[in-house]
């Protein structure tokens, strides 16, 4: 294949909170990058995933959830995301098969609007969570919502039609060459990777307003020389003590289960056996403080 036909550009996903945007790109990445929740508003940075074809490069671009901006790290997030829209050649507008089209859908549609240089792809997700008339339904009321450039139906849950979609990105992305070398799935360093799976592991079976009140920063990833261990020095931050208490648990039982979920997840990603150092500390209303938030690197 010449160099000429290769082609390579940036993809985003965008949709209301819980669309399933991360799953789908950890499902077409093959590669967990993106963490994903039940809770919405978990995806808190761009993240770059790299989908690697002979005859192409997808990098993918993972954005916040697109809401009405409570406090000011939600409005920090809404400017990462118009930044990011600006800067891709091809926006996907993710809505879930089994919820029907609301304002929070169309809010994000007429967004679109202001990205006249990308092309525009509808996926609708969660095929495998809908009956087939369902599907065909929602199919035609996204159609109904502007000219796309493709409609793809799929499930990343199962991997139906992942291959579909991808073929479909990539006639629309422009010919040039490769933007990262093969063995690249992601741009993000460990560390936050890292920050990310003890997140995950925290988010499980919180409610209310502590899944976002939760930050991870991780001071230290040190090699031992002598096994083949990794310490991992982490910290969970909360907004205030009650919250602390909680995730804490019963003499501590909630946060040796958040500790065991996130060593085995990061056992994983490094491939050798991990010794994880958790504490929980409190920063005063983090979300609303711009020199923690500025700390927390948003
Ligand atoms: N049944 C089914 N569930 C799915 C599928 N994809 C995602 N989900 C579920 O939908 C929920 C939300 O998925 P996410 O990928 O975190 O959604 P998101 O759009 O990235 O959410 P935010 O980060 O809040 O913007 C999770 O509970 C997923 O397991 C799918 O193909 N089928």
């Amino acid at each position: 294949m010449s160099e000429q036909q290769h082609r390579s550009g940036f993809v985003t996903f965008v949709g209301r909170p819980n669309a399933g945007k991360s799953t789908l790109m950890n499902a077409l990445v093959g590669e967990k990058i993106a963490i994903t929740s039940s809770k919405p508003q978990t995806t808190r940075h761009a993240i770059r995933g790299v989908v690697h074809r002979d005859d192409a490069q997808l990098v993918i671009v993972d954005t916040p959830g697109m809401h009405k901006p409570r406090t000011l790290l939600g409005k920090r997030l809404n400017a990462v995301v118009q930044t990011t829209l600006g800067d891709v050649d091809v926006i996907c507008l993710c809505i879930p098969a089994d919820e029907p089209i609301g304002p929070g859908d169309r809010f994000i549609d007429q967004q679109l609007e202001g990205f006249p240089r990308a092309r525009k792809v509808a996926v609708v997700t969660k095929t495998d969570a809908a009956s087939k008339q369902r599907v065909a339904e929602q199919l035609l009321a996204v159609t109904g919502l502007r000219e796309w450039d493709a409609v793809v139906p799929l499930s990343s849950l199962r991997g139906t039609q992942l291959d579909v979609l991808v073929d479909q990105l990539v006639a629309l992305l422009p010919e040039g060459e490769p933007l990262y070398e093969a063995a690249t799935t992601t741009e993000e360093p460990l560390s936050v990777r890292i920050a990310e799976l003890v997140r995950e592991a925290a988010l499980e079976g919180v409610r209310d307003e502590l899944p976002h009140s939760i930050m991870v920063t991780v001071d230290d990833i040190v090699e031992r020389e002598d096994r083949e261990l990794v310490d991992v020095y982490a910290n969970l931050w909360v907004e205030r003590d009650s919250q602390k208490g909680i995730i804490i648990g019963h003499r501590g039982s909630r946060l040796r289960e958040v500790g065991a979920d996130a060593r085995a997840e990061i056992e994983r990603l490094v491939g050798k056996q991990v010794h994880l150092d958790l504490r929980v500390k409190v920063a005063k209303e983090w979300q609303g403080d711009p020199k923690q938030l500025g700390r927390f690197g948003f």
